[in-house]
């Protein structure tokens, strides 16, 4: 006999953040309604202009028009009848640009979150130490690199302890090794404080690096939400235009072939064992899971298995879609088991090998195809 009483009927399964809102600007509509967990870092993607800021600014209240609720770990933030204020949200914001107090110095501009934040849990030394600050407290913030800025940023940020973290574009005004450096912090960050971040970026591999779950937004609504990997192998196609889609892996680390310069990495599932990938030799202990993109344009597609070949990744899969993504260029997507890899090709080769959906092809890439921070 079920133990479970008819009085006892599943309660509505209360999420960590819940947003149901409209927002209406003279051209264009807000229109979200989405409850999920914050368990981790969960990216934003979207064109520019579908509304990923605009939903930002209405969770940390900072358009007043917009309408409908939003409730953060079981307190409401706003409904019909309440509106908290954006600075007793609880909720961090970081811009693309740093937004510090000009006239204070570093140290002034923390001083000013730590003094609004009472009483403080955190270790203020802790969140210098692991923004690297330390040495830039006494500096002019005016006079700081953007990536100093933003460093700067997230840490006053996170020492007014909010128990959500916004982002938008962070990264969008530093170079390439700057912003790599920044995706270790925030990962970084995320692993000591345990902290959830809501992070909007159009750099897809930025989120691929970073976020667990991904929203698409199109439009002033969001049409997609998932598991990085679902999410990025799946775009539709018009977002695998505009972002070339990577294929997204999480791989192990299987041992490395010092002597070689390679290290051979594991799909995740274990009856995938007999699969070998191939990667250049990297300083990562066995057994590591690393989140590893390879571009479209890295892949190329065989009928055959290449026997004699120096391409030393090669892996048999099915055609699953075909896409035209410009006059020539194609977009084919192979299901090498659970996993989708996007592969860009010529309309050329697609008629020549007579590609079609559910053809048996081998994906081929070299070892440096497959990438992580
Ligand atoms: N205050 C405003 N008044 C009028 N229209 C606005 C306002 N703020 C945003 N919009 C419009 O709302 C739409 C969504 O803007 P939003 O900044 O949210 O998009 P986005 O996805 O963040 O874009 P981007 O990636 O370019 O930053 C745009 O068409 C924008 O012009």
């Amino acid at each position: 006999m079920s133990t479970l009483a008819v009085s006892e009927a599943p309660q509505a399964i209360q999420r960590d953040l819940s947003v149901d809102v409209n927002l209406s600007f003279d051209s264009f509509q807000l229109s979200c309604d989405i409850r999920f967990d914050l368990n981790g870092i969960t990216g934003i993607l979207g064109h520019s202009g579908s509304g990923k800021t605009s939903l930002l600014r209405v969770i940390a209240g900072l358009n007043r028009d917009a309408a409908g609720t939003v409730i953060l770990k079981q307190r409401t933030l706003q409904s019909d009848t309440q509106f908290i204020k954006p600075e007793h949200r609880k909720i961090g914001f970081v811009f693309q640009d740093a937004r510090l107090f000009p006239h204070l110095s570093v140290a002034g501009n923390l001083e000013y979150a730590r003094k609004r934040c009472k009483p403080n849990s955190l270790d203020a030394n802790e969140i210098i130490q692991m923004t690297q600050i330390g040495a830039l407290l006494k500096r002019d913030v005016v006079k700081l690199s953007a990536g100093e800025k933003q460093r700067v940023a997230i840490a006053r940020a996170l020492l007014a302890e909010p128990e959500l973290l916004l982002m938008d574009e962070p990264l969008s005004n530093l170079d390439n090794r700057a912003r790599r450096d920044m995706v270790h912090l925030l990962r970084l960050i995320h692993q000591r404080l345990n902290l959830p971040i809501l992070y909007v970026s159009h750099n897809i591999i930025e989120i691929q690096q970073l976020a667990d779950e991904v929203l698409v937004m199109e439009n002033g609504r969001i049409i997609q939400v998932g598991h990085v990997h679902q999410v990025l192998n799946n775009l539709n196609e018009r977002m695998s235009t505009e972002f070339s889609s990577p294929t997204s892996l999480t791989l192990k680390v299987k041992q490395h072939l010092v002597n070689f310069g390679l290290t051979q990495l594991d799909f995740m599932a274990p009856s995938h064992n007999q699969v070998k990938l191939f990667a250049p030799l990297m300083n990562q202990p066995l057994g590591q899971q690393l989140r590893c993109y390879i571009l479209a344009d890295d892949l190329s597609i065989s009928l055959n298995k290449p026997e004699a070949s120096s391409i030393i990744n090669c892996l048999p899969g099915r055609i699953s879609q075909l896409h035209r993504l410009s006059r020539n260029g194609m977009l084919i997507k192979v299901q090498v088991m659970e996993h989708t890899f996007a592969i860009n090709t010529s309309r050329y080769a697609v008629e020549l090998l007579r590609l079609s959906h559910g053809t048996e092809v081998f994906i081929q890439f070299q070892a440096d195809a497959i990438r992580c921070y």
